[in-house]
């Protein structure tokens, strides 16, 4: 992968796209997609005819709808993400679980809710499966039925591969996303596979949808394990780093708060640098390190403690269970 991606405003491999940072070409992208669902449903007020047409926002209630069956972590931080960035109108997005207490949270955002997950499928043009990996079947042979014709459904659940889904959708077009929780604060990293059955206009939907909330990142589904190891699940292991890091600073006498500012604060510049420099971490890295000077001294410590070695088996474990998961939904699915 080049390491200058980030610079870049799109970069095509064998195995990958990157999509530009959000806030770029990805709202014309998400406006232009949805809005050519919307026309073909026949409900679309506008048409956008390049990436780069200014479209007026849909007006409430216009436009494609967007139905969440699953109202937990994962679909709290997309649904905020999504009205927070505008594209769509809230009034078009549909949450439905079983409990009315997860809805309160969603019905807060203005989007509409139900705790009937057939009110969601049969009125939604794009449907996303939130729900946790072992419910997804069941959800999925409730729902099929149900889903309007021309629906595209977006599973993000975790080990659960296209094949299954697609037999649990039978004639269905689906995508397999794998977002992360900051898409809440539209600074998310998704990777996404399409379905046999998908179009180039869903690829320009999930991409567009997922890149208003960040970044979005086409891969070929093997390396979704690998890519939820880094950031699917990676939002997890930077929080113990800042959380440990404000440790750090309360053993040297911070006051908490102010340390754990500080720890985000450097985890979010450092990232950004990362992102805006296109320079290895490893530039990065040394320029920190003055020589015969503090920083490398710490560097020095991590090294004896893993601290590497341990980031990498982190991203190993996730991507192993995930392949355990994956394998274990093949067998059950060819027997
Ligand atoms: N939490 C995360 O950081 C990420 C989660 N994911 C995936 O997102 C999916 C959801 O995960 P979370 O949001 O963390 O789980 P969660 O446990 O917070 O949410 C699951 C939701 O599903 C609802 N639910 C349970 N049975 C249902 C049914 N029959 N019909 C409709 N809704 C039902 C629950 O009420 C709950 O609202 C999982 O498949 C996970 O692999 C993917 C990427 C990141
Ligand atoms: O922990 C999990 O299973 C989900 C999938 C990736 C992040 N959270």
């Amino acid at each position: 992968m080049d390491n200058n991606a980030g610079s870049q405003d799109c970069l095509r491999t064998q195995d990958c796209t990157l999509s530009a940072p959000p806030h770029t070409h990805n709202l014309g992208l998400l406006r232009q997609g949805l809005m050519r669902t919307a026309q073909r449903r026949g409900t679309a007020t506008a048409m956008a005819t390049t990436v780069e047409d200014e479209v007026e926002a849909p007006e409430p209630g216009d436009g494609p709808r967007l139905g969440f069956v699953g109202a937990g972590m994962m679909a709290t931080a997309m649904v905020n993400g999504i009205v927070a960035s505008k594209v769509t109108e809230p009034d078009n997005v549909f949450v439905s679980a079983p409990h009315r207490s997860s809805l309160d949270r969603f019905a807060k955002l203005g989007v509409r809710t139900s705790d009937i997950n057939l009110e969601v499928a049969s009125g939604s043009d794009v449907v996303v499966v939130a729900v946790k990996p072992d419910v997804v079947p069941a959800v999925l042979r409730e729902i099929a039925p149900h889903l309007r014709k021309d629906a595209l459904v977006v599973s993000i659940a975790a080990g659960i591969p296209l094949a299954v889904l697609e037999q649990l959708a039978p004639g269905k077009r689906v995508v397999r996303v794998m977002p992360n929780t900051p898409c809440l604060v539209s600074e998310g990293a998704t990777g996404f596979s399409m379905g046999s059955l998908a179009t180039d206009e869903d690829r320009d939907t999930v991409h567009a949808l997922m890149g208003a909330v960040g970044l979005a990142v086409e891969v070929k589904e093997a390396l979704l394990d690998g890519l939820t190891g880094v950031s699917g699940s990676g939002p997890a292991y930077i929080y113990v780093l800042i959380e440990a890091l404000a440790d750090g600073g309360v053993r040297m006498g911070l006051p908490r708060a102010m340390a754990i500012r500080l720890a985000a604060q450097t985890v979010k510049g450092a990232a950004e640098m990362v992102l805006e420099t296109g320079e290895h971490p490893a530039v990065l890295k040394d320029n920190v390190c003055s020589p015969g000077g503090l920083t490398i001294a710490a560097i020095e410590s991590l090294e004896k403690n893993g601290f590497r070695s341990a980031a990498m088996q982190a991203v190993i474990a996730v991507a192993s269970k995930s392949i355990e998961m994956r394998n274990a939904e093949e067998e059950k699915r060819t027997k």
